[in-house]
Protein backbone atom coordinates (compact mmCIF):
# COMPACT_ATOMS: atom_id res chain seq x y z
CA UNK A 1 0.00 0.00 0.00
CA UNK A 2 2.90 2.55 1.04
CA UNK A 3 3.94 1.33 -2.31
CA UNK A 4 1.20 2.41 -4.23
CA UNK A 5 0.82 5.78 -2.51
CA UNK A 6 4.19 6.49 -3.49
CA UNK A 7 3.76 6.50 -6.96
CA UNK A 8 -0.20 7.91 -6.80
CA UNK A 9 1.47 10.35 -5.33
CA UNK A 10 4.22 10.74 -7.55
CA UNK A 11 2.17 10.85 -10.87
CA UNK A 12 -0.74 13.46 -9.31
CA UNK A 13 2.45 15.53 -8.34
CA UNK A 14 2.92 15.30 -12.19
CA UNK A 15 -0.75 16.04 -13.14
CA UNK A 16 -1.67 18.71 -10.90
CA UNK A 17 -0.25 22.18 -10.49
CA UNK A 18 2.16 22.20 -7.08
CA UNK A 19 -0.12 24.28 -5.19
CA UNK A 20 -3.34 21.86 -6.12
CA UNK A 21 -0.85 18.71 -5.14
CA UNK A 22 -0.11 20.14 -1.87
CA UNK A 23 -3.78 21.48 -0.58
CA UNK A 24 -5.08 18.23 -1.96
CA UNK A 25 -2.95 15.13 -2.09
CA UNK A 26 -0.02 16.16 0.22
CA UNK A 27 -2.77 16.08 3.37
CA UNK A 28 -3.82 12.35 2.54
CA UNK A 29 -2.65 9.49 4.70
CA UNK A 30 -3.27 5.97 2.73
CA UNK A 31 -4.95 3.98 5.78
CA UNK A 32 -4.63 0.30 5.04
CA UNK A 33 -5.58 -1.95 2.29
CA UNK A 34 -7.43 -5.51 2.41
CA UNK A 35 -9.29 -7.54 0.36
CA UNK A 36 -9.58 -5.10 -2.79
CA UNK A 37 -9.96 -1.71 -0.52
CA UNK A 38 -8.28 0.85 -0.15
CA UNK A 39 -8.72 3.47 2.93
CA UNK A 40 -7.61 6.85 2.15
CA UNK A 41 -8.28 9.15 5.04
CA UNK A 42 -8.61 13.20 4.39
CA UNK A 43 -7.64 15.38 7.23
CA UNK A 44 -11.11 17.79 7.62
CA UNK A 45 -14.51 16.95 6.06
CA UNK A 46 -14.03 19.84 3.83
CA UNK A 47 -10.72 18.06 2.42
CA UNK A 48 -12.75 14.92 2.50
CA UNK A 49 -16.28 16.24 0.18
CA UNK A 50 -13.01 18.01 -2.20
CA UNK A 51 -10.89 14.87 -2.94
CA UNK A 52 -14.07 12.66 -3.25
CA UNK A 53 -15.49 15.05 -6.43
CA UNK A 54 -12.29 16.08 -7.50
CA UNK A 55 -10.08 13.31 -7.36
CA UNK A 56 -11.54 10.20 -6.15
CA UNK A 57 -12.22 8.58 -9.94
CA UNK A 58 -8.49 9.38 -10.99
CA UNK A 59 -6.67 8.00 -8.06
CA UNK A 60 -9.44 4.47 -8.64
CA UNK A 61 -7.78 4.33 -11.52
CA UNK A 62 -4.47 4.20 -10.75
CA UNK A 63 -4.88 1.89 -7.84
CA UNK A 64 -6.77 -0.52 -9.94
CA UNK A 65 -3.41 0.01 -12.35
CA UNK A 66 -1.31 -0.58 -9.62
CA UNK A 67 -2.88 -3.63 -8.10
CA UNK A 68 -3.79 -5.12 -11.61
CA UNK A 69 -7.64 -5.07 -10.41
CA UNK A 70 -10.48 -2.99 -9.60
CA UNK A 71 -10.10 -1.34 -6.49
CA UNK A 72 -12.65 0.42 -4.13
CA UNK A 73 -11.00 3.38 -3.04
CA UNK A 74 -12.83 4.87 0.32
CA UNK A 75 -11.90 8.35 1.37
CA UNK A 76 -12.76 8.68 5.62
CA UNK A 77 -12.47 11.31 7.46
CA UNK A 78 -8.99 10.92 9.46
CA UNK A 79 -9.77 8.90 12.82
CA UNK A 80 -6.61 11.13 14.51
CA UNK A 81 -9.29 14.01 13.93
CA UNK A 82 -11.79 12.77 15.98
CA UNK A 83 -14.20 12.67 13.43
CA UNK A 84 -14.72 9.54 11.13
CA UNK A 85 -18.02 9.10 12.77
CA UNK A 86 -19.30 12.37 13.02
CA UNK A 87 -22.08 12.96 10.83
CA UNK A 88 -21.80 16.41 8.41
CA UNK A 89 -23.25 19.68 9.59
CA UNK A 90 -26.65 19.53 7.95
CA UNK A 91 -28.77 22.42 7.12
CA UNK A 92 -32.83 22.01 6.16
CA UNK A 93 -33.07 21.32 2.35
CA UNK A 94 -36.26 22.52 0.77
CA UNK A 95 -34.26 21.43 -2.75
CA UNK A 96 -33.36 17.90 -3.67
CA UNK A 97 -30.13 17.19 -2.95
CA UNK A 98 -27.85 14.92 -4.62
CA UNK A 99 -24.41 14.16 -3.79
CA UNK A 100 -22.37 16.86 -2.06
CA UNK A 101 -20.62 18.54 -5.09
CA UNK A 102 -16.71 20.36 -5.42
CA UNK A 103 -15.59 22.43 -8.58
CA UNK A 104 -13.63 21.90 -11.13
CA UNK A 105 -10.32 24.02 -11.93
CA UNK A 106 -9.41 24.41 -7.74
CA UNK A 107 -7.45 27.49 -6.61
CA UNK A 108 -6.34 25.90 -4.01
CA UNK A 109 -4.14 28.86 -2.64
CA UNK A 110 -7.71 30.68 -1.84
CA UNK A 111 -9.13 27.61 -0.37
CA UNK A 112 -9.18 27.73 3.67
CA UNK A 113 -6.94 25.78 5.47
CA UNK A 114 -7.39 24.12 8.42
CA UNK A 115 -9.50 25.07 11.36
CA UNK A 116 -12.34 24.17 8.58
CA UNK A 117 -15.14 26.86 8.21
CA UNK A 118 -18.15 25.30 8.41
CA UNK A 119 -20.39 24.37 5.75
CA UNK A 120 -22.53 27.59 5.02
CA UNK A 121 -18.83 29.31 4.29
CA UNK A 122 -17.26 26.04 1.94
CA UNK A 123 -20.60 26.38 0.62
CA UNK A 124 -20.48 30.11 -0.07
CA UNK A 125 -16.80 29.88 -1.02
CA UNK A 126 -17.21 27.26 -3.76
CA UNK A 127 -20.62 28.62 -4.94
CA UNK A 128 -18.15 31.55 -6.33
CA UNK A 129 -21.88 33.99 -5.06
CA UNK A 130 -20.73 37.70 -4.44
CA UNK A 131 -22.51 38.44 -1.23
CA UNK A 132 -22.68 42.13 -2.29
CA UNK A 133 -25.14 41.76 -5.03
CA UNK A 134 -28.13 41.46 -3.79
CA UNK A 135 -31.71 42.46 -4.37
CA UNK A 136 -31.41 44.86 -1.77
CA UNK A 137 -28.49 46.18 -3.32
CA UNK A 138 -30.35 46.80 -6.93
CA UNK A 139 -31.99 49.40 -8.22
CA UNK A 140 -35.05 49.09 -9.80
CA UNK A 141 -36.49 51.30 -12.88
CA UNK A 142 -38.50 50.66 -16.14
CA UNK A 143 -35.61 49.02 -17.65
CA UNK A 144 -35.37 45.74 -15.43
CA UNK A 145 -38.46 45.30 -13.46
CA UNK A 146 -39.45 42.51 -15.43
CA UNK A 147 -36.05 40.90 -14.79
CA UNK A 148 -35.96 41.46 -11.06
CA UNK A 149 -39.66 40.28 -10.51
CA UNK A 150 -38.62 37.20 -12.43
CA UNK A 151 -34.75 37.26 -10.44
CA UNK A 152 -37.01 37.05 -7.59
CA UNK A 153 -39.74 34.65 -8.40
CA UNK A 154 -37.21 31.99 -9.72
CA UNK A 155 -35.12 32.68 -6.10
CA UNK A 156 -38.55 32.11 -3.93
CA UNK A 157 -39.21 28.93 -6.16
CA UNK A 158 -36.08 27.38 -7.56
CA UNK A 159 -36.05 24.92 -10.13
CA UNK A 160 -40.50 25.39 -10.06
CA UNK A 161 -41.43 28.35 -11.96
CA UNK A 162 -38.93 29.29 -14.93
CA UNK A 163 -36.54 26.81 -16.08
CA UNK A 164 -34.40 28.03 -17.44
CA UNK A 165 -34.38 31.90 -16.75
CA UNK A 166 -32.86 33.27 -19.04
CA UNK A 167 -31.56 37.40 -19.18
CA UNK A 168 -30.16 39.40 -21.39
CA UNK A 169 -28.92 42.54 -22.11
CA UNK A 170 -26.20 45.07 -23.14
CA UNK A 171 -22.93 45.67 -20.91
CA UNK A 172 -23.07 46.58 -17.52
CA UNK A 173 -26.88 46.47 -16.89
CA UNK A 174 -26.94 44.56 -14.15
CA UNK A 175 -27.40 41.03 -15.20
CA UNK A 176 -24.55 39.45 -13.62
CA UNK A 177 -25.62 41.65 -10.10
CA UNK A 178 -29.06 40.18 -10.13
CA UNK A 179 -27.65 36.64 -10.81
CA UNK A 180 -26.06 36.76 -8.07
CA UNK A 181 -28.66 38.00 -6.15
CA UNK A 182 -30.35 35.16 -7.05
CA UNK A 183 -28.05 32.96 -5.79
CA UNK A 184 -27.80 35.10 -2.51
CA UNK A 185 -31.34 34.88 -1.50
CA UNK A 186 -31.01 30.98 -2.26
CA UNK A 187 -28.52 30.47 -0.23
CA UNK A 188 -29.87 32.39 2.59
CA UNK A 189 -33.33 30.26 2.67
CA UNK A 190 -31.12 26.92 2.35
CA UNK A 191 -27.32 27.30 2.83
CA UNK A 192 -26.88 23.13 2.19
CA UNK A 193 -28.27 24.29 -1.18
CA UNK A 194 -25.17 23.18 -4.25
CA UNK A 195 -25.04 26.71 -6.08
CA UNK A 196 -22.07 27.21 -8.55
CA UNK A 197 -21.96 30.81 -10.47
CA UNK A 198 -19.69 30.80 -13.80
CA UNK A 199 -18.99 32.91 -16.15
CA UNK A 200 -19.12 31.14 -19.59
CA UNK A 201 -15.30 31.77 -20.21
CA UNK A 202 -14.48 29.88 -17.44
CA UNK A 203 -16.73 26.82 -18.24
CA UNK A 204 -14.85 27.13 -21.72
CA UNK A 205 -11.68 26.71 -19.73
CA UNK A 206 -12.95 23.79 -17.74
CA UNK A 207 -14.18 21.82 -20.51
CA UNK A 208 -10.28 22.10 -22.08
CA UNK A 209 -9.01 21.05 -18.61
CA UNK A 210 -11.64 18.19 -18.62
CA UNK A 211 -10.65 17.02 -21.75
CA UNK A 212 -6.65 17.51 -21.51
CA UNK A 213 -7.22 15.41 -18.21
CA UNK A 214 -9.56 12.99 -19.44
CA UNK A 215 -11.82 14.09 -16.56
CA UNK A 216 -15.04 14.49 -17.92
CA UNK A 217 -16.69 12.01 -15.53
CA UNK A 218 -15.58 14.14 -12.62
CA UNK A 219 -16.46 17.19 -14.89
CA UNK A 220 -20.15 15.82 -15.40
CA UNK A 221 -20.63 14.15 -11.76
CA UNK A 222 -19.85 18.12 -10.39
CA UNK A 223 -22.13 19.97 -12.64
CA UNK A 224 -25.07 17.45 -13.15
CA UNK A 225 -25.25 17.09 -9.49
CA UNK A 226 -25.58 21.53 -8.91
CA UNK A 227 -29.22 22.29 -7.59
CA UNK A 228 -28.59 25.77 -8.87
CA UNK A 229 -26.16 26.65 -11.51
CA UNK A 230 -25.76 30.80 -12.81
CA UNK A 231 -23.87 30.95 -15.96
CA UNK A 232 -23.10 34.33 -17.05
CA UNK A 233 -22.45 35.71 -20.58
CA UNK A 234 -23.06 32.31 -22.41
CA UNK A 235 -22.35 34.17 -25.66
CA UNK A 236 -18.85 33.58 -24.80
CA UNK A 237 -20.02 29.38 -26.14
CA UNK A 238 -20.33 30.85 -29.77
CA UNK A 239 -18.48 28.33 -32.08
CA UNK A 240 -17.57 26.08 -28.85
CA UNK A 241 -18.99 22.78 -29.78
CA UNK A 242 -17.27 20.36 -27.25
CA UNK A 243 -18.35 23.09 -24.51
CA UNK A 244 -21.82 23.54 -26.52
CA UNK A 245 -22.16 19.71 -26.31
CA UNK A 246 -21.39 19.55 -22.46
CA UNK A 247 -23.08 22.29 -21.40
CA UNK A 248 -26.55 20.51 -23.27
CA UNK A 249 -25.96 17.63 -21.58
CA UNK A 250 -25.69 19.16 -17.84
CA UNK A 251 -28.66 21.57 -19.27
CA UNK A 252 -30.89 18.27 -19.84
CA UNK A 253 -29.61 16.54 -16.64
CA UNK A 254 -30.69 19.75 -14.30
CA UNK A 255 -33.55 20.70 -16.07
CA UNK A 256 -35.04 16.70 -16.08
CA UNK A 257 -33.93 16.75 -12.23
CA UNK A 258 -35.93 20.21 -11.87
CA UNK A 259 -32.72 22.04 -10.85
CA UNK A 260 -32.77 25.55 -11.56
CA UNK A 261 -30.59 27.21 -14.53
CA UNK A 262 -29.72 30.82 -15.04
CA UNK A 263 -28.06 32.31 -17.64
CA UNK A 264 -27.59 35.55 -18.99
CA UNK A 265 -26.36 36.93 -22.69
CA UNK A 266 -25.97 40.06 -24.35
CA UNK A 267 -28.31 39.27 -26.83
CA UNK A 268 -31.12 37.17 -26.94
CA UNK A 269 -30.81 33.35 -27.75
CA UNK A 270 -32.15 33.08 -31.74
CA UNK A 271 -29.36 35.89 -32.28
CA UNK A 272 -26.70 34.38 -30.66
CA UNK A 273 -24.64 33.27 -33.21
CA UNK A 274 -22.56 30.27 -33.65
CA UNK A 275 -24.57 28.27 -30.83
CA UNK A 276 -26.15 24.72 -31.55
CA UNK A 277 -30.27 25.32 -32.78
CA UNK A 278 -30.73 22.84 -30.13
CA UNK A 279 -29.40 24.74 -27.17
CA UNK A 280 -30.51 28.12 -28.57
CA UNK A 281 -34.63 26.39 -28.55
CA UNK A 282 -33.83 25.03 -24.81
CA UNK A 283 -32.43 28.68 -23.66
CA UNK A 284 -35.53 29.71 -24.95
CA UNK A 285 -37.70 27.23 -23.52
CA UNK A 286 -38.15 28.54 -19.66
CA UNK A 287 -38.79 32.88 -19.34
CA UNK A 288 -36.88 35.28 -21.39
CA UNK A 289 -36.65 38.59 -20.21
CA UNK A 290 -34.58 41.75 -21.56
CA UNK A 291 -32.43 44.28 -19.12
CA UNK A 292 -33.10 47.24 -20.85
CA UNK A 293 -30.12 50.33 -20.21
CA UNK A 294 -31.54 52.25 -17.04
CA UNK A 295 -33.83 55.46 -17.59
CA UNK A 296 -32.99 58.94 -16.50
CA UNK A 297 -34.75 58.95 -12.75
CA UNK A 298 -33.39 55.39 -12.40
CA UNK A 299 -29.40 56.65 -13.44
CA UNK A 300 -30.71 59.12 -10.53
CA UNK A 301 -31.21 56.82 -8.22
CA UNK A 302 -28.27 54.51 -9.00
CA UNK A 303 -26.24 57.65 -8.62
CA UNK A 304 -27.79 58.39 -5.53
CA UNK A 305 -27.49 55.03 -4.00
CA UNK A 306 -24.00 54.32 -4.65
CA UNK A 307 -23.07 57.61 -3.30
CA UNK A 308 -25.05 56.97 0.26
CA UNK A 309 -23.25 53.88 0.00
CA UNK A 310 -19.98 55.54 0.07
CA UNK A 311 -21.27 57.56 2.81
CA UNK A 312 -21.70 60.81 -0.21
CA UNK A 313 -24.61 62.93 -0.40
CA UNK A 314 -25.02 63.96 -3.85
CA UNK A 315 -27.15 66.88 -4.65
CA UNK A 316 -30.07 66.24 -7.38
CA UNK A 317 -28.16 68.80 -9.56
CA UNK A 318 -25.51 66.59 -9.62
CA UNK A 319 -26.52 63.50 -9.97
CA UNK A 320 -29.04 64.76 -12.73
CA UNK A 321 -26.37 66.25 -14.68
CA UNK A 322 -24.16 63.09 -14.27
CA UNK A 323 -27.20 60.62 -15.26
CA UNK A 324 -28.26 63.18 -18.06
CA UNK A 325 -24.69 62.89 -19.98
CA UNK A 326 -23.68 59.68 -19.04
CA UNK A 327 -26.61 57.40 -20.92
CA UNK A 328 -25.31 53.53 -21.89
CA UNK A 329 -25.28 51.85 -18.81
CA UNK A 330 -24.24 51.14 -15.06
CA UNK A 331 -20.89 49.73 -14.76
CA UNK A 332 -20.25 53.75 -16.53
CA UNK A 333 -22.13 54.99 -14.29
CA UNK A 334 -20.11 53.90 -11.21
CA UNK A 335 -16.97 54.42 -12.83
CA UNK A 336 -17.80 58.48 -12.94
CA UNK A 337 -18.85 58.48 -9.48
CA UNK A 338 -15.65 56.81 -8.39
CA UNK A 339 -13.92 59.73 -10.36
CA UNK A 340 -16.09 62.19 -9.03
CA UNK A 341 -15.40 61.09 -5.31
CA UNK A 342 -11.66 60.93 -5.89
CA UNK A 343 -11.73 64.23 -7.16
CA UNK A 344 -13.29 65.67 -4.73
CA UNK A 345 -11.57 63.69 -1.78
CA UNK A 346 -8.00 65.02 -3.57
CA UNK A 347 -8.42 68.55 -4.28
CA UNK A 348 -10.81 69.12 -1.21
CA UNK A 349 -13.60 70.34 -3.01
CA UNK A 350 -17.67 69.95 -2.39
CA UNK A 351 -18.66 67.79 -5.55
CA UNK A 352 -20.69 70.78 -7.41
CA UNK A 353 -21.60 70.61 -10.86
CA UNK A 354 -17.96 72.92 -12.17
CA UNK A 355 -16.70 69.77 -9.53
CA UNK A 356 -17.73 67.38 -11.49
CA UNK A 357 -16.84 68.82 -15.09
CA UNK A 358 -13.41 68.45 -14.17
CA UNK A 359 -13.23 65.22 -12.60
CA UNK A 360 -15.20 63.99 -16.16
CA UNK A 361 -13.64 65.51 -18.63
CA UNK A 362 -12.51 62.93 -20.60
CA UNK A 363 -15.43 60.70 -20.07
CA UNK A 364 -17.93 63.97 -21.71
CA UNK A 365 -16.16 64.65 -24.40
CA UNK A 366 -16.31 60.67 -25.57
CA UNK A 367 -20.03 61.07 -24.40
CA UNK A 368 -20.42 64.48 -26.84
CA UNK A 369 -19.14 62.58 -29.88
CA UNK A 370 -21.40 59.26 -29.20
CA UNK A 371 -22.62 57.15 -31.71
CA UNK A 372 -26.46 57.75 -32.82
CA UNK A 373 -28.31 55.36 -35.44
CA UNK A 374 -28.72 58.77 -37.04
CA UNK A 375 -25.42 59.41 -37.42
CA UNK A 376 -24.66 55.75 -38.76
CA UNK A 377 -27.39 56.08 -41.31
CA UNK A 378 -26.48 59.41 -42.46
CA UNK A 379 -22.19 58.08 -42.57
CA UNK A 380 -23.51 55.04 -44.88
CA UNK A 381 -26.15 57.10 -46.62
CA UNK A 382 -22.67 59.15 -47.68
CA UNK A 383 -20.35 56.53 -48.19
CA UNK A 384 -22.79 54.73 -50.90
CA UNK A 385 -24.24 57.94 -51.88
CA UNK A 386 -27.61 57.04 -51.85
CA UNK A 387 -30.02 59.51 -49.79
CA UNK A 388 -30.36 59.19 -45.41
CA UNK A 389 -34.04 58.51 -46.32
CA UNK A 390 -33.75 55.59 -48.34
CA UNK A 391 -32.41 54.10 -44.78
CA UNK A 392 -36.11 54.17 -43.52
CA UNK A 393 -37.78 53.63 -47.01
CA UNK A 394 -39.49 50.32 -48.12
CA UNK A 395 -37.65 50.48 -50.89
CA UNK A 396 -35.30 47.44 -51.86
CA UNK A 397 -33.10 47.63 -55.10
CA UNK A 398 -30.30 45.88 -54.00
CA UNK A 399 -28.22 49.33 -54.29
CA UNK A 400 -30.20 50.51 -51.10
CA UNK A 401 -31.18 47.25 -49.54
CA UNK A 402 -27.35 46.64 -48.88
CA UNK A 403 -26.31 49.71 -47.68
CA UNK A 404 -29.82 49.84 -45.16
CA UNK A 405 -28.66 46.40 -43.91
CA UNK A 406 -25.00 47.72 -43.54
CA UNK A 407 -26.32 50.09 -41.22
CA UNK A 408 -28.23 48.34 -39.27
CA UNK A 409 -25.59 45.79 -38.53
CA UNK A 410 -23.17 49.03 -36.92
CA UNK A 411 -26.25 50.02 -35.57
CA UNK A 412 -26.14 47.20 -33.78
CA UNK A 413 -22.60 47.05 -33.20
CA UNK A 414 -21.93 50.11 -32.18
CA UNK A 415 -24.66 51.53 -30.00
CA UNK A 416 -26.76 50.10 -26.91
CA UNK A 417 -30.27 49.87 -28.69
CA UNK A 418 -31.86 46.40 -29.47
CA UNK A 419 -33.08 44.95 -32.56
CA UNK A 420 -36.48 46.55 -31.96
CA UNK A 421 -35.54 49.81 -31.34
CA UNK A 422 -32.88 49.55 -34.05
CA UNK A 423 -36.05 48.32 -36.66
CA UNK A 424 -38.21 51.55 -35.37
CA UNK A 425 -35.42 54.21 -36.54
CA UNK A 426 -35.25 51.87 -39.62
CA UNK A 427 -38.79 53.45 -40.89
CA UNK A 428 -40.45 50.78 -38.09
CA UNK A 429 -39.35 47.15 -39.67
CA UNK A 430 -39.54 43.96 -37.81
CA UNK A 431 -36.70 43.30 -35.60
CA UNK A 432 -36.22 40.06 -37.42
CA UNK A 433 -35.50 42.06 -40.44
CA UNK A 434 -32.77 43.70 -38.40
CA UNK A 435 -31.65 40.49 -37.09
CA UNK A 436 -31.45 38.89 -40.43
CA UNK A 437 -29.54 42.42 -41.45
CA UNK A 438 -26.79 42.30 -38.51
CA UNK A 439 -26.31 38.28 -39.38
CA UNK A 440 -26.15 38.40 -42.72
CA UNK A 441 -23.72 41.30 -42.37
CA UNK A 442 -21.61 39.56 -40.02
CA UNK A 443 -21.38 36.79 -42.17
CA UNK A 444 -19.99 38.46 -45.18
CA UNK A 445 -17.40 40.36 -42.93
CA UNK A 446 -16.29 36.96 -41.91
CA UNK A 447 -15.64 35.60 -45.71
CA UNK A 448 -14.84 38.38 -46.87
CA UNK A 449 -12.06 40.43 -46.44
CA UNK A 450 -13.22 43.39 -48.55
CA UNK A 451 -16.24 44.02 -47.42
CA UNK A 452 -14.90 43.76 -43.72
CA UNK A 453 -12.08 46.55 -45.06
CA UNK A 454 -15.60 48.82 -46.17
CA UNK A 455 -16.82 48.36 -42.38
CA UNK A 456 -13.74 48.84 -40.85
CA UNK A 457 -13.37 52.09 -42.40
CA UNK A 458 -17.21 52.63 -41.65
CA UNK A 459 -16.81 52.10 -38.19
CA UNK A 460 -13.12 54.58 -37.45
CA UNK A 461 -15.20 57.02 -39.34
CA UNK A 462 -18.03 56.70 -36.80
CA UNK A 463 -15.44 56.55 -33.68
CA UNK A 464 -14.25 59.83 -35.17
N1 LIG B 1 -29.98 48.22 -11.05
C1 LIG B 1 -28.79 48.28 -10.46
N2 LIG B 1 -28.68 48.72 -9.18
C2 LIG B 1 -27.48 48.80 -8.58
N3 LIG B 1 -26.32 48.47 -9.17
C3 LIG B 1 -26.37 48.02 -10.43
C4 LIG B 1 -27.59 47.90 -11.14
N4 LIG B 1 -27.35 47.44 -12.37
C5 LIG B 1 -26.03 47.27 -12.43
N5 LIG B 1 -25.43 47.61 -11.27
C6 LIG B 1 -24.00 47.59 -10.98
O1 LIG B 1 -23.31 47.92 -12.18
C7 LIG B 1 -22.16 47.11 -12.38
C8 LIG B 1 -22.28 46.36 -13.67
O2 LIG B 1 -23.37 45.44 -13.56
P1 LIG B 1 -23.25 43.91 -14.00
O3 LIG B 1 -21.84 43.44 -13.89
O4 LIG B 1 -24.28 43.14 -13.28
O5 LIG B 1 -23.61 44.06 -15.53
P2 LIG B 1 -23.84 42.96 -16.66
O6 LIG B 1 -25.14 43.25 -17.27
O7 LIG B 1 -23.62 41.60 -16.12
O8 LIG B 1 -22.70 43.32 -17.69
P3 LIG B 1 -21.73 42.38 -18.59
O9 LIG B 1 -22.57 41.89 -19.71
O10 LIG B 1 -20.67 43.33 -19.02
O11 LIG B 1 -21.22 41.27 -17.73
C9 LIG B 1 -22.08 46.20 -11.16
O12 LIG B 1 -21.21 46.79 -10.22
C10 LIG B 1 -23.51 46.20 -10.62
O13 LIG B 1 -23.54 45.99 -9.22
Amino acid sequence: MENFWQSCSATLEQELTPQQFSAWIKPLVPLDYEDGRLRIAAPNRFKLDWVKTQFASRITSLAAQYWEAPVDVQFVLDPRAGGLRKPAPSAPSAMPLGPRGGQMNAEPAAMPEAPPPPVADNRREQSRINEALTFDSFVTGKANQLARAAAIQVANNPGVSYNPLFLYGGVGLGKTHLIHAIGNQVMADNPSVRIRYIHAEQYVRDVVTAYQRKGFDDFKRYYHSLDLLLIDDIQFFAGKNRTQEEFFYAFEALIAAKKQIIITSDTYPKEITGMDDRLISRFDSGLTVAVEPPELEMRVAILLKKAAQESVTLSDDVAFFVAKHLRSNVRELEGALRKILAYSRFHGKDITIDVVKEALKDLLSVQNRQISVENIQKTVADFFNIKVADMYSKKRPANIARPRQIAMYLAKELTQKSLPEIGELFGGRDHTTVLHAVRKIAADRSKNPEINHELHVLEQTLKG
